[in-house]
């Protein structure tokens, strides 16, 4: 047995006792990832041009749908386009999914996609990410494109509980997509997630349940999930349906649109309830090339901003080097730890730079200038403290409380000036 797969079946015993806390465990070196978490985020962006596709959509004289009906269905096809990259991204670069690093509190991720397009209406599209908290981890983030005033923010923490062959993930937090020009407002929420091949040291995702898009003209989708793992069938797979409103979705018959496929590969569409021989190409995940972000160079870089704060240890995992790795995780982790108790002592807390906690006990859907809470109605989704896309008055919801929810602050960000 290789060195390699012998500390990797330590590894899956130290697991079998594990707590629910990722962070806790210390995986050996070639599961580690040299990205830190807190860099996920740009994978809500890297088709730039399905993000922004509702923008340039106009009701035509001879349409059957309402607009927003168009609108709502080029947003489904952004949302899916985003999972590869959110999913398979280090499947596909590192050979397998890795664990990335832990972000520190105050870490922060800066990048743009720059406009790509041939009409050049996109303009710059911006991502900022910040570590708000590190128990439990939560990284919120927002990309704003100016240009055509559409905003995605949101926030995402996750737990995580092992079954007998597979990590299984809770997604915490949710996205909230605004398109100013078009009045139109959209509530995504995270699906649930497992890690499969974990006792074959080739760990991938694979996702669960449901997830919903909710947009204020009414509108919902609601999507399936489901994947064949190794053995049998198609992994990766999904049934999307478009209904009219949330009580429309009690009834599969009632469908506008059903879409179906591989979110890592090619997706079709029908109109109706079920999908016609004939349905034309949806989505193709392999024939859109990803637009990766552009990120300064480190020397350009702040020491609050992943790259250049996590550059030591990064290097240390490629060179997999599990020495050096744990020497240069150890001076970050003790200087983490040496400003928590100044500031304890100091009788201050860290604050967060461009996003602030807020507290929906006192918020109702009238001072909720988000709008989150009138859109969590309409799809009869929790806005408390339980997984993203619970459902109200679930069995999930007894006992959970109020949550506070992490919101992008404009003022702060455009003060800022940040370089990107
Ligand atoms: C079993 C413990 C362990 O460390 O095994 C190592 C394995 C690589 C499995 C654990 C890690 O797997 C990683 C996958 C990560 C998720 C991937 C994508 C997303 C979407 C993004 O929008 C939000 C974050 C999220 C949910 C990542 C969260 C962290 C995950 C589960 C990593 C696990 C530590």
């Amino acid at each position: 047995m290789s060195s390699t797969s012998a500390t990797w079946t330590s590894f899956i015993k130290s697991i079998a006792s594990y707590n629910g806390d990722l962070s806790s465990l210390t995986a050996p070196p070639f599961i580690l990832s040299p990205t830190s978490l807190v860099e996920y985020p740009q994978y809500w962006s890297e088709h730039v041009d399905l993000f922004l596709a509702p923008n340039f959509i106009r009701q035509e004289a001879n349409d059957i749908d309402a607009v927003e009906l168009k609108h709502m269905v080029a947003v489904l096809r952004w949302f899916i386009s985003t999972l590869k990259s959110q999913y398979c991204s280090r499947a596909e670069s590192l050979g397998g999914e890795k664990k990335p690093l832990n972000p520190f509190l105050g870490e922060l991720f800066l990048g743009k996609w720059t406009d790509q397009s041939a009409s050049k209406q996109h303009g710059d599209t911006l991502l900022v990410s910040e570590q708000v908290s590190h128990h439990p981890p939560i990284t919120a983030y927002a990309i704003e494109n100016k240009t055509n005033k559409t905003v995605l923010q949101g926030y995402n923490g996750v737990r995580a509980f092992m079954s007998t062959t597979a990590l299984n993930v809770r997604q915490y937090g949710h996205a909230l997509l605004e398109y100013q020009n078009l009045k139109e407002t959209y509530l995504i929420t995270l699906p649930p997630l497992h890690i499969e091949g974990i006792l074959m040291a080739a760990p991938f995702v694979e996702l669960e349940q449901k997830s919903y898009i909710q947009s204020s003209a009414g509108y919902v989708a609601v999507i399936e999930y489901s994947g064949k793992g190794y053995f049998s069938g198609k992994s990766n797979s999904f049934k999307a349906r478009i209904f009219k409103d949330i009580r429309e979705a009690q009834d599969k018959t009632k469908a506008l649109y059903t879409i179906s496929g591989q979110w890592s590969g090619v997706s079709k569409i029908s109109r109706g309830n079920t999908l016609a021989s004939d349905a034309q190409v949806f989505y193709d995940a392999n024939a859109q090339k990803a637009q990766p972000l552009s990120v300064k160079p480190i020397e350009e870089q702040g020491p609050l901003e992943s790259r250049r704060a996590w550059q030591k240890v990064a290097d240390a995992i490629r060179a997999n080097d599990y020495n050096l790795i744990h020497q240069e995780k150890s001076i970050i982790e003790n200087e983490q730890r040496e400003l928590r108790k100044k500031e304890q002592a100091d009788n201050t807390t860290w604050k967060q730079k461009f996003f602030d906690e807020i507290d929906y006990k006192s918020l109702t859907e009238d001072t909720d200038e988000t709008g989150y809470i009138k859109l969590a109605k309409m799809a009869n989704l929790s806005h408390k403290n339980v997984p993203s896309g619970t459902k109200q008055d679930s069995s999930k919801e007894q006992g959970a409380e109020e949550a506070s929810h992490w919101r992008f602050n404009q003022e702060k960000f455009d003060t800022a000036k940040l370089a990107f």
